[in-house]
């Protein structure tokens, strides 16, 4: 059956019926971020004339593991914590991905950015697939050495699934390089053996890279560079508005400060700043807390949804899902958006910016910096043979051009609007990659 045969229903009924069977689907619904991607994945096989078995293969992960983590904690009480371990496709090879600690973390979410990991390493030509891993917690909440326990217990858990050649995790959002540290301690242990390559995103001394803390945003300032030259925006003194002040959106607000342009808007969780002659990013960097907390200590705050709405030349999501809506797409005031967080904006904002004529240069590739570096990482502690940063900043340099060149180029001869363009080139090699294993 060819791909434009594919069944409605085959897609969880994403026009018509919600997956809990509800005729009318209510917000959550239409804003669930697995059916989305299936519904892009859908398009792109589509387009590249791939038939329905390649969909059935890829519209959910191979792999989905669901745990139970027991924590003591500091009050001796036993707290049970649920985590997940999502693996898209390992055809290309090892599956890769973050780990996010959040309290709203779902399965169909960790699901959703596997998917987003096997596209974007397909986008950027790296020998993986993709994976993403979440345990519901709110590691705000907790102290330094429970979050250790958490950490230690989670790897104990999924441990069987993932390792060097099997699949690599990484930082996402509310974890950083001290986890990525005690995680890969924990797998070495397991292991018998030192694995740096176990995880990437570590402390220096312990085997991680040059620039992978900056890289996400490195990248992020690469697409918005190129992005700006197709639109004419000049950088110097164009307006920045940054939703998220985490490790994303604070080294964009620098990177982006430091080439010239005025950063007048950043939010983080609690609330959004903003200064239309530009905030003092590196006061406000130098104040932020290891969270990506900042307007706590302001009171002249506004709301992030006032943030997303203010009138600036580049719009730079750098949070979390679904803040981009059919309910304010029309008044974004930005000529690009540019999307650091994964899934930022719905489908149906997507279509509206895209007429309006802005344009959206979309995660799977704006984000694709930091697991790019991450397998810089991983090819140095393979290795055992480590680079200077100014040799991972030129490698990081010329993947997000070509990438970025790439997308852009299809979007325009395939007129296809730039998300859509991504997936085609970012399905292609793992269903490539699954036809030569004689998976379809
Ligand atoms: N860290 C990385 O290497 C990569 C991160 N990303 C994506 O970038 C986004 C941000 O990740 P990180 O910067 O790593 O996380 P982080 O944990 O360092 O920072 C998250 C930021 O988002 C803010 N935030 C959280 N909930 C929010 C809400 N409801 N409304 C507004 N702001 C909120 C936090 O206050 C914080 O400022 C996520 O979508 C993540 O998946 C994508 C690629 C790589
Ligand atoms: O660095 C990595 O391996 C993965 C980063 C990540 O989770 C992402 O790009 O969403």
């Amino acid at each position: 059956m060819k791909a434009d045969n594919i069944r409605k229903s085959d897609l969880g009924g994403l026009s018509m019926v919600a997956a809990n069977g509800n005729e009318n689907p209510n917000i959550e619904d239409k804003h669930d971020v697995l059916r989305s991607t299936q519904t892009v994945i859908h398009k792109a096989l589509e387009k590249l004339g791939y038939p329905d078995e390649v969909f059935e293969l890829l519209k959910e992960p191979l792999r989905m593991m669901t745990v139970k983590i027991p924590v003591r904690m500091d009050d001796g009480s036993v707290k049970v914590f649920t985590g997940y371990r999502a693996q898209h496709n390992d055809a290309v090879g090892p599956t890769k991905g973050g780990i996010r600690f959040h309290p709203n973390v779902t399965e169909k979410e960790v699901k959703a950015l596997s998917i987003w990991m096997s596209l974007k390493c397909g986008i950027v030509d790296l020998p993986y697939g993709g994976g993403k891993g979440g345990i519901v917690c709110d590691p705000r909440d907790m102290s330094f050495r429970e979050l250790e326990r958490l950490s230690r217990g989670y790897v104990r858990a999924i441990s069987q699934i993932v390792g060097p050649t099997k699949d690599i995790p990484a930082p996402d959002v509310f974890t950083n390089s001290q986890i990525m540290a005690w995680m890969m301690d924990e797998y070495s242990r397991i292991d018998e053996f030192n694995s740096p390559g176990f995880i990437t995103g570590k402390p220096l001394v312990l085997g991680g890279s040059h620039g992978r803390e900056s890289a996400t945003a490195k990248g992020v300032t690469i697409c918005i560079r190129e992005a700006a030259k197709k639109k004419g925006i000049e950088l110097e003194g164009a307006r920045v508005v940054v939703q998220g002040f985490g490790n994303a959106g604070s080294y964009l607000a620098k990177f982006m400060h430091d080439a010239g342009a005025k950063i007048i808007g950043i939010s983080d969780a609690y609330g959004a700043l903003h200064n239309p002659d530009g905030l003092d990013v590196d006061y406000l960097l130098d104040r932020r807390d290891s969270f990506g907390t900042v307007t706590k200590l302001f009171n002249n705050t506004i709301t992030n949804k006032e943030l997303l709405e203010l009138d600036c030349e580049i719009l730079v999501p750098a949070a979390i899902e679904n803040q981009i809506t059919e309910e304010n797409a029309h008044n974004i005031r930005a000529g690009i958006v540019v999307e650091a967080a994964n899934g930022p904006t719905t489908l149906e904002a997507t279509e509206i910016l895209t007429k309006r004529g802005i344009l959206l240069v979309p995660d799977v590739l704006a984000s694709a910096g930091g697991v790019t570096v991450s397998y810089f990482e991983w090819v140095q502690n393979n290795q055992g043979y480590y680079w200077t940063e100014e040799e991972v900043e030129d490698k990081l340099e010329k993947v997000m051009v070509k990438s970025f060149d790439s997308i852009y180029d299809t979007a325009e001869t395939r007129r296809v609007d730039m998300r859509l363009a991504a997936y085609m080139v970012g399905v292609r090699k793992m269903a490539e990659a699954s036809r030569f294993r004689g998976w379809i």
